[in-house]
């Protein structure tokens, strides 16, 4: 480089003086070989959010280069592990000497995982949106990693809604105190049986967790399998009729409010050993045009707010 070219953020004044908790770029465009237990590495497209503090109050700027390269040498050298974040975040503060003590980074991308059908044995992609969130202050990492699962939900009330004006339009068909077996089987397969359907909404549930300190790997595919296997109704990807069977069958066996999805998270997650998580449950309504909405959290001290 050129002796002669200016360096402001060495020579320059501030204009004005004073510490700043980040500063630093956001979404960043940058491909990441992914390392999650259960997967060979995969490589997904991903944006970036690179900070350090700025604890030199008289500094005029921190050296955006420096975090941007790094993330390159990640990107193009290396793979996205607790272990490799570890070292960017250590990276960002030795490069930053003098100005910074705190780093920060975010990963979002999606995840694309093969998924089974429901019995017809096909198979086919879902993708689940990821944000690994990490920071390193006073020597101490934390990273969290949240999740998006989307999955149906079948409002209880209105199934409850849906039977009893079966139950009316069954005493308005057979008024007879005996009934033909044959012909209530029938009657049943028609719309004028079976006369009412309960609503259901597509739903998300976002979950985050705080990684174990001693997490070496991350393990995503866990993290959803569990959340899906708990609320019994995600969103498929190949579909055959048997599926969509099977499909209506869970609907109707796990009926769900908010509350009941956010709650069976908490039961599954206060199982695990995560040092902290948050849950969101959306439920995008198709009785009303606004949302229903759950949130829970551990509650540790210092931990997530609601
Ligand atoms: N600090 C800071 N830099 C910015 C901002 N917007 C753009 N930049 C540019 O980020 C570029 C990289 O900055 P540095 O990392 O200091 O670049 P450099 O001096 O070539 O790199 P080093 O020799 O490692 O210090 C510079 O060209 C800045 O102009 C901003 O708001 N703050």
């Amino acid at each position: 480089m050129p002796a002669s070219m200016p360096d402001i953020a060495h020579s320059a004044e501030a204009l004005e003086t004073g510490r700043l908790d980040w500063v630093g770029m956001s979404n960043i465009e940058l491909p990441i070989l992914l390392e999650t237990k259960g997967l060979s590495p995969c490589s997904v497209s991903a944006k970036a959010d690179a900070f350090v503090s700025l604890d030199d109050e008289q500094a005029k700027g921190i050296h955006m280069s420096r975090l941007f390269l790094a993330l390159d040498e990640l990107s193009n050298e290396s793979t996205l592990s607790p272990l490799s974040i570890n070292t960017l975040l250590d990276r960002f503060i030795t490069t930053h000497e003098g100005l910074s003590q705190s780093a920060k980074v975010s990963f979002r991308f999606e995840l694309l995982l093969r998924r089974k059908s429901l019995l017809s044995g096909k198979q086919g992609w879902k993708g689940y949106p990821v944000e690994i969130n990490a920071s390193l202050a006073q020597g101490v990492t934390k990273i969290e990693l949240s999740v998006g699962v989307t999955y149906s939900s079948t409002c209880p009330c209105s199934a409850a809604l849906a039977r009893q004006l079966i139950q009316h339009a069954f005493d308005a068909r057979f008024s007879d105190t005996s009934v033909d077996r044959e012909e209530v089987r029938r009657w049943l397969g028609t719309t004028e049986g079976i006369v009412a359907t309960p609503h259901s909404q597509r739903s998300v549930a976002t979950v985050k967790v705080v990684l174990d300190n001693a997490s070496q790997e991350f393990d995503i595919v866990d993290l959803i399998d569990s959340i899906e296997s708990t609320l019994k109704t995600p969103v498929q990807a190949a579909v055959k009729r048997e599926d969509e069977q099977e499909f209506a069958r869970l609907n109707g066996q796990n009926l769900m409010f908010c509350e009941d999805s956010a709650r069976k998270l908490k039961v599954l997650l206060d199982a695990k050993t995560f040092q902290d998580f948050y849950i969101r449950v959306d439920h995008f309504e198709s009785l009303h045009a606004h949302d229903a909405v759950a949130i829970a959290v551990k509650g540790i001290s210092n931990g997530f707010k609601p």
